[in-house]
């Protein structure tokens, strides 16, 4: 279930009544009336004056809390005939409506006063690069004198609150709530994540997004979607009327190509040719003349129209001049002239936002870079990334995850083996998976991979993860490059049903501090490291 989380609400909320709230959705009017002040989709959030909106969910009906919620202050329930028949002699108010997801949004946004139409908001959806993007917004609005918020899977950020958050895309109440903090913040845009399970979970009714971004689709959440004609037909929603005003859609890959086809608002179109498609010459934006530049890269955007500017990201890799690219065209589609863009680009020194977790370097010499990567693609992609800048070794720390998609672990050994030089093989989050077992279906499709290959890679595999970020750290050279991937921002491990804290970030710092004591000897042995389930294996 759900955890009770912190979360963002406005201070102060103009009451609306329950009887108007009913009537606006086109529900019966309760019997009896009260005010509303706020609105929650879990008891464990409930306060005084909130209205506690009951869903049926997969596990339970939530109106199975609505007497708790009620019992914190809560004056009013809306929920579905369900919930209504689960809650005789009640005594708050009861809305009842068909379908309380689809109202959630709607009802929030009206006690709240309507916050997204007070923000210039941005809304990105795709498979990979959402949270990149996202952050590449808000640094670009941010430079461009704009004060910000931000809502993803990392963190939600109104003014100075800032909260980890639990899921990408908040429950509809929850991020009504946010938006109005927003507001009555000073905050004036709105840079945000929407996955689509909250698309299909309605979870973003009540915003239409001023400009709305598509970065790309591979096959993922098919527990969830069914197929993959569905999770791609979820996304495209997006792009109706109902949720957007215009798009800008990247058609590196044949899903952006369809997306902006079945697109039901004006989008443009963004061709870099860093994707499977190579670059599209009829796209309304084209990214060109793309060169490396330290670790990142410079790059030119241009619409058809004419307007171009250069500038450039400090993430490595062809995709993150894609997310970068994205961010751009995406201001500008909202109104910003090419001119204050690129001004404030320049002055920024382009889009250098570090995004949690996703290719976030926290040492130059050796370089260590910890990434969120952790399917085969995705692993793939960060280490053809880092490669070309990488003038010695470059390392790769990953396990895969314990209890999920198990297909996937060799074929993830295998692409570690291809584009590493030192490959460890560690835990990722075993949940409830005998973790040996995880690490050895993963070094099987290493093994297999090394047998083919031709040139030296070392294999290594330490059982516990900060101990592989110790060893790794403490082997690597001035002009290596050390890749962390799978976990990006997430500061807990489940092992064997217990949470354990464990930020690669921290652990890669604090081996970092330690290298002048455990630095490996010229003859490739490891000193100063205890004992682990380390083997080693040259091809
Ligand atoms: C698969 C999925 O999306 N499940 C969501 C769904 O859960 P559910 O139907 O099982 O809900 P439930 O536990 O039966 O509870 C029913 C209702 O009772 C309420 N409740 C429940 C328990 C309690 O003590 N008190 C209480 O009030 C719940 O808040 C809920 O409203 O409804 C819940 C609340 O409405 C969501 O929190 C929950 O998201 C879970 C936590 C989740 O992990 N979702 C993931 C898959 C997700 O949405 N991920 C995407 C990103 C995907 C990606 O791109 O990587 C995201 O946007 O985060
Ligand atoms: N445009 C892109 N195309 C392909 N892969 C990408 C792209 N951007 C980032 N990635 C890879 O995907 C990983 C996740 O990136 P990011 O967090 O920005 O995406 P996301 O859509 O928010 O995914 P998630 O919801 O899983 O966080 C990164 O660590 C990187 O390895």
């Amino acid at each position: 279930m759900t955890s009770p989380q912190a979360r963002i609400r406005p201070a102060e909320v103009t009451p609306h009544r329950a009887s108007d709230l009913a009537a606006a959705l086109g529900a019966p009017v309760p019997t009896t009336d009260a005010e509303v002040t706020g609105v929650v989709s879990d008891n464990r959030a409930a306060g005084p004056g909130d209205l506690f909106v009951a869903l049926p969910g997969a596990r339970v009906h939530g109106a199975r809390f609505a007497a708790d919620a009620v019992a914190r202050g809560a004056t009013a329930v809306l929920t579905d005939p369900a919930g209504a028949a689960l809650l005789a002699g009640e005594t708050a108010p009861v809305v009842v409506v068909p379908d309380p997801r689809a109202a959630a949004g709607p009802a929030a946004a009206r006690v709240y006063g309507a916050p997204a139409e007070r923000l210039l908001t941005f809304g990105l959806t795709g498979t990979n690069g959402k949270t990149t993007t996202t952050y590449q917004l808000d640094h670009l609005l941010r430079a461009l004198g704009r004060t910000s918020g931000l809502v993803g899977t990392v963190e939600t950020r109104s003014g100075d609150r800032v909260l980890p958050s639990v899921l990408t895309t908040p429950e509809a109440a929850d991020l009504q709530a946010v938006l109005a903090a927003m507001v009555s913040d000073g905050v004036d845009s709105l840079a945000m994540e929407v996955s689509s399970h909250a698309i299909a979970q309605h979870r973003v009714d009540g915003v239409v997004y001023d400009v709305a971004g598509f970065t790309n689709l591979t096959q993922d959440h098919l527990d969830f979607h069914g197929d993959l004609d569905t999770y791609f037909a979820t996304k495209a929603e997006l792009f109706t009327p109902a949720r957007s005003r215009r798009g800008v859609v990247v058609v590196d890959d044949e899903h952006g190509a369809a997306m902006a086809r079945r697109a039901e608002v004006p989008v443009t179109t963004l061709s870099t040719g860093t994707g499977t498609r190579p670059l599209d010459p009829a796209a309304d934006w084209t990214v060109s003349a793309v060169a490396p530049d330290g670790t990142g890269s410079a790059f030119t955007l241009t619409h058809r129209d004419g307007r171009t500017l250069r500038t450039r990201t400090a993430l490595p890799g062809g995709y993150n001049v894609a997310n970068a690219a994205l961010a751009v065209a995406m201001v500008l589609e909202s109104g910003a002239g090419v001119d204050a863009v690129t001004d404030a680009l320049r002055a920024a020194g382009g889009l250098s936002a570090t995004v949690p977790g996703r290719m976030e370097v926290l040492a130059a010499s050796p370089r260590v870079v910890v990434d969120f990567a952790h399917n085969t693609e995705a692993l793939d992609l960060a280490l053809s990334a880092l490669r070309p800048t990488t003038t010695g070794r470059l390392a790769v720390v990953f396990g895969a995850t314990g209890d999920r998609d198990p297909g996937k672990r060799p074929f993830m050994g295998a692409a570690a083996v291809r584009g590493a030089d030192v490959v460890v093989v560690t835990d990722d989050d075993p949940h409830g998976e005998d973790r040996a077992a995880v690490r050895r279906a993963v070094l099987d499709g290493a093994r297999e991979a090394l047998a083919g290959l031709g040139r030296d890679v070392e294999l290594t595999e330490v059982a516990d993860r900060a101990e592989a970020i110790a060893w790794a750290v403490a082997a690597a050279d001035a002009g290596d490059t050390v890749l962390i991937a799978g976990r990006g921002h997430e500061t807990i491990q489940e092992i064997a049903g217990v949470d354990h804290h464990l930020d690669d970030r921290e652990e890669a710092r604090a081996a970092l501090a330690r290298r002048p004591a455990d630095h490996r000897d010229h003859e490739g042995t490891v000193s100063g490291r205890t004992a682990g389930a380390r083997e080693e294996h040259r091809a």
